[in-house]
């Protein structure tokens, strides 16, 4: 993933950080041959008295070199850092542009069915977080291996001087690293098997703060019931994470005492090598240099390698995520979408459950939605009508029977292309905090840029009055969320979405009650229009108002997820069953 969000500076960073491994040992090195140097030289017998004198002499050239070796690697290591420091910046905001990339490609793939599953939403929620809050994780893991290359050419001093050196830095610091690793796998556990609880925790939170919830929340007093809630949730957290930090800070103190107590066992033993001439203080300065920076190097390296191992681990949920993936997608060969449709949707006995859900939504559903006609669906409450409009859009598959289109199952078109056909506006249609233009191009986003197909979907749909109270018109940014966002009652919303349905320009157009919030002239206008307007195409309408409802060409009557009757409104009357009794309750509330 590193590699696919930009090779070159990848490669940079790895070359940059190879170059700044081997620094701190060559600045050691170079520092003990300065000692040594100094050493020599006021050890001559008749040492030269003015710094001139030690030039001409010829004495001091040597250490001049040295120094301004010295001097030269500091320069060079210091500049290295700052663009390491760069490129390593610029990858990291690389890496999580493409990888919330494809975590947006990827959840675009996946179901409806998935969404709505609330294990699912749990692994979802976690792989977003690693998406937008793992920015510094590449920067650990390039780090540490530009440290364990420094470790490695330390080691590799020490080991000339002498081998025990380095296997007792080993033992002291080995169960300091296991104990790391064990108690990451543990944090990781315990951060998994609260992700549910995490989740309610936000969606608390979020609920108590959020501009959508902060009407209600006032009106019924809610504030102290959410934080009761909020500060149950959290303590529950607060002990788990407690415990655990406890017996991680014990184990951890304990581990590096021992590596203290190495660390200072080989330091006596350089300084006894040192005192009986086996050493020179050159040595004694270089391998006491290299002790104390091979130490603070695998502190460094056991921190960090604790917060990335819990990183990596995180990871896995990400990729997990990748690897979720959809059932109802195109069959290999899948046969494009017929347009215009010649025949209709034909559903054969089609039965369908909500996943983890005994009762059957809908059941035994046998009747063909005709090419051209205008069908109303009308059932009480939970009847299964928005269901079935979510079967016809292929949104599920149906659990028993089949949908048929012109004669084929829906499941072997192309399932794009078979969406491109259908328009659906749903009882809950998204409110999107665009400009008042894209609400109404999102139902044809290909569009977005044809101001006057947009104008004429809103004026189809009675939007245009609405927007042309705006004070930036269509340009204007609706929804409460973002700066200079202009508010909209509940019908000129719903006059917006019904315009999606008309920008897409479908063969199927679906209004699952959008307009339960407009006044009885609009609703009683935008039904009129569409029916006009649906003339020649297939439509469906969901409304519980019988005045809508009336206008179509046939009537289907859902009770219970079963088609109880269907006809025209007159002949529906007159058969004297549910829908004469909900029509004769609607109108007596008239009366
Ligand atoms: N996502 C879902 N998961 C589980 N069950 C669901 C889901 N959506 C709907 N149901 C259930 O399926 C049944 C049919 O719901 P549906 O939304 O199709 O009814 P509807 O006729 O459109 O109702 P309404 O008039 O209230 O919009 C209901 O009993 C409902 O509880």
């Amino acid at each position: 993933m590193v590699w696919r969000a930009s090779p070159l500076l990848a490669l940079t960073s790895a070359g940059l950080r190879l170059v700044r491994a081997v620094l701190p040992v060559a600045s050691l090195w170079i520092g003990k041959l300065i000692i040594d140097e100094v050493v020599r030289l006021t050890d001559l017998p008749d040492p030269p008295s003015t710094l001139l004198e030690w030039w001409s002499g010829g004495e001091g050239w040597l250490l001049v070199l040295y120094v301004l070796a010295e001097l030269g690697l500091a320069i060079v290591s210091d500049l290295l850092g700052r663009v390491a420091g760069l490129v390593d910046s610029l990858l990291s905001e690389r890496l999580t542009v493409s990888m919330s990339l494809r975590l947006m490609d990827h959840a675009a793939t996946l179901d409806l069915e998935q969404f709505e599953d609330a294990g699912f939403q749990d692994r979802l929620e976690r792989a977003r977080r690693q998406a937008s809050g793992r920015m510094t994780l590449l920067g650990q893991i390039l780090g540490q291996m530009q440290d364990g290359i420094t470790v490695l050419t330390f080691a590799a001093g020490l080991v000339i001087y002498n081998p025990w050196l380095i296997l007792l830095l080993v033992v002291a610091l080995v169960p300091a690293f296991l104990g790391e690793a064990h108690f990451n796998a543990r944090s990781y556990s315990l951060d998994y098997s609260r992700t549910p609880e995490r989740r309610e925790l936000d969606y608390v939170r979020q609920t108590a703060a959020s501009v959508e919830t902060a009407k209600e929340v006032k009106i019924f007093g809610l504030n102290g019931f959410l934080r009761d809630r909020y500060r149950e949730l959290s303590l529950g957290f607060y002990a788990a994470n407690r415990q655990l930090a406890r017996t991680r800070a014990a184990w951890g103190a304990l581990f590096a005492g021992l590596g203290t107590v190495g660390y200072y066992l080989a330091y006596g033993w350089i300084i006894l090598a040192t005192l009986s001439g086996q050493l020179t203080i050159g040595d004694l300065t270089f391998l006491a240099g290299s002790f104390r920076r091979l130490r603070s190097l695998f502190e460094g390296l056991l921190t960090s390698f604790s917060s990335t191992a819990a990183q990596a681990l995180y990871l896995e949920d990400l990729f997990g995520f990748f690897e979720a993936s959809p059932t109802i997608r195109s069959v290999p060969g899948a046969r494009p979408a017929p347009s215009p449709i010649e025949e209709g949707f034909r559903f054969e006995n089609v039965g369908f459950r909500y996943p983890g859900v005994e009762r059957w939504a809908v059941r035994h559903l046998d009747f063909t939605l005709h090419a051209g006609e205008t069908l109303a669906l009308v059932g009480e409450n939970g009847a299964g009508k928005t269901t079935l409009v979510k079967l016809l859009a292929r949104l599920y598959d149906p659990v028993e029977g089949r949908i048929l289109l012109d004669g084929r199952d829906l499941r072997d078109y192309d399932l794009d292309a078979l969406r491109a056909r259908i328009g659906v506006i749903f009882q809950d249609f998204v409110r999107f905090n665009l400009t008042a233009g894209d609400n109404i191009a999102v139902g044809r986003i290909a569009a977005r840029d044809d101001r006057p197909r947009i104008e004429a979907a809103a004026r189809k749909s009675l939007a245009d009055a609405v927007i042309a109270r705006l004070p930036a018109g269509y340009d204007q940014m609706v929804g409460k969320r973002f700066r200079n966002g202009v508010e909209l009652s509940g019908g000129e919303w719903q006059k917006i979405a019904i315009a999606r349905a008309y920008m897409r320009d479908a063969d199927v157009l679906i209004l699952d009650e959008p307009t339960a919030a407009l006044d009885a002239r609009s609703e009683f206008e935008v039904f009129q229009r569409f029916k006009e307007l649906s003339a020649g195409r297939t439509a469906v309408l969901i409304s519980h108002r019988f005045s809508s409802v009336r206008m179509a060409d046939r009537i289907l009557v859902l009770d219970g997820g079963r088609v109880e009757a269907s006809g025209t409104h007159d002949q529906l009357l007159a058969q004297g069953g549910r829908y004469a009794e909900l029509f004769e309750l609607q109108a007596a509330g008239y009366r």
